[in-house]
């Protein structure tokens, strides 16, 4: 990769400057509360330096999956707090994205302070397919940087979206890369120029489609892929079980049946859980039991059972993968760690990843916050991503619309 990086934008001289900065700032909420803060600390770094340097930093940033409309749950208001609360320089958050709140502040902005836009996904624009639609909008957000604007892509978590805030803001003004994105480019890359085998990958959470379309680079790359999480039913159901109310993506019953009929010819072999969690009902305090994977009807719960974790066998086997393993990559978490009833599968791995000796690498906002959650430390895994999909799609070698762009 050839971009210019920000240390060289800081040497061009940025006092006086307004410089957008994409950061990632989606990070899990319980209602107002921030319940971790990684993403926002690893965003910090990149604003102090500019900030230290004079700048005047506009950050754009999304959280969430809002319909293109403002829909208060998804504010950047509690993530902007939590910058204000652990910065040493003034922040500030605007009530939109380029409105007349953005216009205000950002020309009232001194030299060394942060401007948060609210979140850009409020827009349509921004996740548009329609490359006008989302460079009309890229126009917008250029426009308040004034005539000498320049642009820092800090999101990694965000570079394999093709959207305005990331990709075409970078097409209209000087791009540079961030700190956090090179940083983790440069520990990923090792990851796939010198991956020491058995390779195994551990996925897992619930953004199931997006998941599902990364094991098809997987296969032939990763020896074994330990599957958890709310992926899992679809894996189940595509091998003829019933699977009642959990996560199912129904359509992509047949691209699982497709990967599980090419795996072994790739020489990539799954661990499909053999006993899952069932619940009754989505809740912290669900009555719950532990079931056989292939009879999860057969609950108490009946039809209306929701799988909300693997079980202890899985989790014994999939440590013992791990334990064997050279390289592991763990996206997703295994359950909804977020009820402790429903955590242990997760806390499993995480414990399995911290007691190998192999390289370990967690990715992912979620999962990240679930292995601090669940009390380990950061430096107990040989690297932390910010990225979630950006981290597997990565690994799969395939083209980051976020990096490319920035590419010279
Ligand atoms: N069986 C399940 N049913 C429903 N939700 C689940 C299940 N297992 C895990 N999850 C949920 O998956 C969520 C995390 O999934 P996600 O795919 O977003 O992870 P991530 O990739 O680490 O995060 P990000 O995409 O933010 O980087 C958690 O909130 C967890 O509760
Ligand atoms: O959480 C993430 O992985 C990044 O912030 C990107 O979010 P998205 O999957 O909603 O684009």
């Amino acid at each position: 990769m050839t971009s210019h990086t920000l240390n060289e934008l800081i040497a061009e001289g940025v006092r006086g400057r307004y410089i957008l900065v994409r950061s990632d700032l989606n990070v899990p909420l319980d209602g107002s509360t921030v319940t971790d803060d990684g993403r926002i600390k690893a965003s910090l770094p990149v604003l102090k330096k500019l900030s230290d340097a004079g700048a005047r930093v506009l950050v754009t940033a999304h959280l969430g999956r809002p319909k293109g409309a403002p829909e208060d749950k998804y504010s950047l208001k509690p993530a902007a707090a939590r910058l204000a609360e652990l910065a040493d320089f003034p922040v500030q958050l605007a009530a939109d994205t380029v409105g007349d709140s953005a216009k205000e502040l950002s020309s009232g902005l001194n030299d060394g302070d942060v401007l948060v836009l609210e979140n850009v996904r409020f827009d349509a624009r921004e996740t548009s397919k329609d490359d006008a639609q989302r460079g009309a909008f890229a126009d917008e957000l250029v426009a308040l940087t004034g005539s000498n604007g320049a642009f820092v892509d800090d999101a990694f978590g965000a570079v394999h979206r093709k959207h305005a805030s990331v990709y075409d803001v970078a097409t209209r003004l000087p791009s540079y890369l961030g700190d956090l994105v090179h940083t983790e480019v440069e520990v990923l890359r090792k990851l796939t120029t010198d991956t020491q085998r058995p390779y195994v990958v551990v996925l897992g959470g619930s953004k199931v489609s997006d998941k599902l379309a990364v094991i098809e680079n997987l296969l032939g790359k990763a020896d074994t892929i330990l599957v958890g999480g709310g992926m899992l039913f679809t894996f189940l159901a595509a091998a003829g079980h019933k699977v009642a109310g959990s996560l199912l993506e129904e359509d992509q019953i047949p691209v699982v049946q497709d990967y599980l009929q090419r795996a072994s010819a790739a020489g990539t072999s799954f661990v499909i859980p053999t006993d899952v969690v069932v619940a009754s009902r989505f809740a912290a305090d669900a009555d719950h039991e532990v079931v056989r994977a292939d009879a999860i009807e057969d609950s108490a719960f009946g039809a209306s059972g929701i799988g909300l974790d693997i079980g202890p066998e899985s989790a014994s086997a999939f440590a013992a993968q791990i334990e064997g393993a050279k390289t592991v990559f763990w996206n997703g978490p295994m359950g909804v760690f977020e009820f402790e009833a429903f955590s242990s599968g997760t806390r499993a791995i995480a414990q399995a990843l911290t007691d190998t000796v192999a390289f370990t690498v967690v990715g992912g906002g979620d999962s990240a916050a679930a292995v601090r959650t669940l009390g380990f430390e950061d430096a107990q895994f040989g690297h932390i991503s910010t990225g979630g999909g950006a981290s597997l799609e990565y690994l799969e070698g395939k083209e980051l619309p976020g990096l490319s762009v920035l590419d010279r």
